[in-house]
């Protein structure tokens, strides 16, 4: 679960642009901020301010832990470890049997200058200094990587990071967990590291964008904690965090006393190749469950234009009856496409191919979603020269919105997988960019992005989301909430995508029971 609280003395949360959301600084905007805040203080007050909140929080998650092992970097992330490791050898002081030993492994001759001082700190204070890993700890605090680290680690950091993640012992993560870089997500290590429930990462200053999407999550361990060491910052964001979804508001439907089927939005799936168009392969399941996660969203009319023939159309959706079924080309040949959202692609298979350029000229609000983006491909190569057809949806202020996974993305992108998780988010404001288009990129941290807009980071979310159809779910959400939304502006737009995207993830935020949901739970 993924929490993200004021230490005490922290202060009441910034205030952000949009309810439900807190800035993400990067490298560049955390340093500027840095800089900013020590060019006012006194000296070493950053570093000062970062180890008591790492010791009071080491404190506080293991009041019992009585040898602590910090291991310390060559930089100021080290630093931080270090004054740390002042502040809890005096408080264990009169503990029998209580030690606190710092191990750095890259030994402490070029120290910058913050982090000499809380090194003479901790070694005035009688901290002990270790050669070896300090196998025996109770706690350990991961002192060695944070803001600093954007290449591969190697040498003697590699072996130090391979120990570090393979202990079991509960470990507090210094700024970022050791490995990770901040910007991106991007894991710098070549040993994957394992999620443990026993691992803290306390944020210091900002939060970053690389502790949500990526390897962010599975890197920080059971929950990120963050303190801004008392530096207020107003910067423009480097990305948004969605931590809460504040849709869909049934009780605001609820009191819409006169509002009917036809005010609450449309939304059109075209998709699930029956097996009979596609050699023997029927994915019309794909296409059912985007239009029942409509309805169960609140859109006033559900349409399903299954892929398939008349006399293969089943006369309804046991599941969700009120969903209105017929053949995608009957879809595609009414006034449909002008009214509702239009949701294509889920389950589309090779059949959707032929339909995407009626799509792209007569649907001015189109979600595009699995299929349909492979059918994308080549409007979206790096080389392609914009067709017509695409040009004029922008020409007429029409939006598209496109929900990709990474190999979905990798493949617009003309890349591969490990480029676009390398950085999520650099990928999609790419895509977005490219396309002029929406751009939810999926996974760990879904990410979305839209020329010119912030992008908004998605903090909700687990891998129980991690199977067939969840995809599908997604799409006819952001389909009922699209439905459901006036305002075009690509700002809001890309809100009310993000919401969808952050009431998909909420969908499994209760869920308790041992075994997984599976999509169709997801909105039983
Ligand atoms: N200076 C201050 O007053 C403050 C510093 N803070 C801490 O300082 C950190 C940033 O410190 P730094 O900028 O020194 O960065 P880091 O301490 O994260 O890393 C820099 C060190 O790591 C080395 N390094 C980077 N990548 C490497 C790789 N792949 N292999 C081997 N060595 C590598 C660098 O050569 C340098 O020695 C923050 O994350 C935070 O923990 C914060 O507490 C805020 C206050
Ligand atoms: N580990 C994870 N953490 C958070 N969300 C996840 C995770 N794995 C998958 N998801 C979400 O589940 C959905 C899966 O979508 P997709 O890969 O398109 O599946 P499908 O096409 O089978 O429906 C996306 O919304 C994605 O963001």
């Amino acid at each position: 679960m993924l929490q993200i609280l004021p230490l005490p003395g922290d202060g009441p949360p910034r205030e952000a642009a949009r309810p439900g959301r807190r800035p993400l600084y990067g490298v560049a905007v955390s340093r500027a901020i840095e800089q900013r805040a020590a060019a006012t203080l006194p000296p070493h007050t950053l570093m000062q301010r970062a180890g008591m909140a790492v010791a009071r929080l080491a404190r506080a998650w293991q009041p019992h832990a009585r040898r602590v092992g910090v291991i310390a970097g060559a930089g100021n992330n080290g630093g931080d470890g270090w004054y740390a490791a002042a502040l809890l050898h005096r408080h264990l002081a009169d503990v029998p049997g209580a030690a606190v030993c710092v191990w750095a492994p890259g030994g402490v001759q070029r120290l910058p200058a913050d982090a000499r001082w809380a090194y003479e700190a901790a070694v005035a204070a009688g901290v002990r200094t270790v050669d070896t890993p300090p196998d025996d700890a109770e706690l350990l605090v991961d002192a060695v990587f944070g803001l600093g680290l954007a290449r591969p680690v190697e040498g003697v950091w590699r072996d130090t990071l391979r120990w570090l993640h393979a202990q079991a012992t509960p470990t507090l993560c210094v700024d970022l967990p050791s490995g990770l870089d901040a910007d991106t997500g991007r894991w710098w290590v070549d040993a994957p590291v394992a999620p443990r429930g026993d691992r803290l990462t306390l944020s210091l200053l900002t939060l970053k964008p690389g502790l949500f999407t990526g390897m962010g999550r599975a890197a920080a361990g059971e929950a990120i904690w963050f303190d801004d060491l008392g530096v207020p910052a107003d910067d423009a964001p480097t990305a948004w965090l969605q931590t809460t979804a504040a849709w869909p508001d049934g009780a605001a439907l609820r009191r819409a006393h006169a509002s009917h089927k036809g005010s609450r939005g449309d939304v059109l799936v075209i998709g699930g190749q029956s097996p009979g168009a596609g050699a023997g392969v029927g994915m019309g399941g794909a296409a059912l469950l985007a239009g029942r996660a409509a309805l169960r969203a609140g859109a006033g009319r559900v349409y399903v234009g299954l892929l398939a023939e008349a006399r293969d159309l089943p006369p309804c959706d046991p599941v969700q009856p009120a969903l209105m079924l017929r053949t995608a080309a009957a879809a595609l040949g009414s006034e449909l496409p002008q009214r509702a959202v239009v949701v294509a692609g889920c389950g589309g298979g090779d059949a959707i191919h032929a339909h995407l350029t009626d799509l792209l000229a007569r649907c001015p609000r189109l979600v595009l979603d699995a299929d349909a983006l492979n059918a994308l491909g080549p409007i979206a190569a790096p080389s392609a020269s914009c067709p017509d057809v695409w040009r004029e949806r922008h020409t007429r202020g029409w939006w598209t919105v496109l929900t990709p996974h990474p190999l979905e993305a990798a493949r617009l992108l003309g890349t591969d997988v490990a480029q676009v998780q390398a950085d999520r988010p650099g990928a999609a404001r790419t895509l977005a960019k490219r396309l002029n288009a929406t751009v939810v990129l999926k996974g760990s941290g879904s990410v979305t992005a839209a020329p010119g807009v912030t992008p908004i980071i998605n903090g909700g979310g687990d891998g129980a989301l991690a199977t067939a159809g969840t995809g599908d779910v997604l799409a006819g959400l952001i389909g009922a909430r699209l439905a459901a939304l006036d305002a075009t502006s690509p700002a809001d737009t890309a809100a009310a995508v993000a919401d969808a995207v952050a009431a998909h993830g909420d969908l499994v935020r209760h869920w308790t029971s041992p075994w997984p949901p599976t999509a169709t739970d997801l909105i039983a």
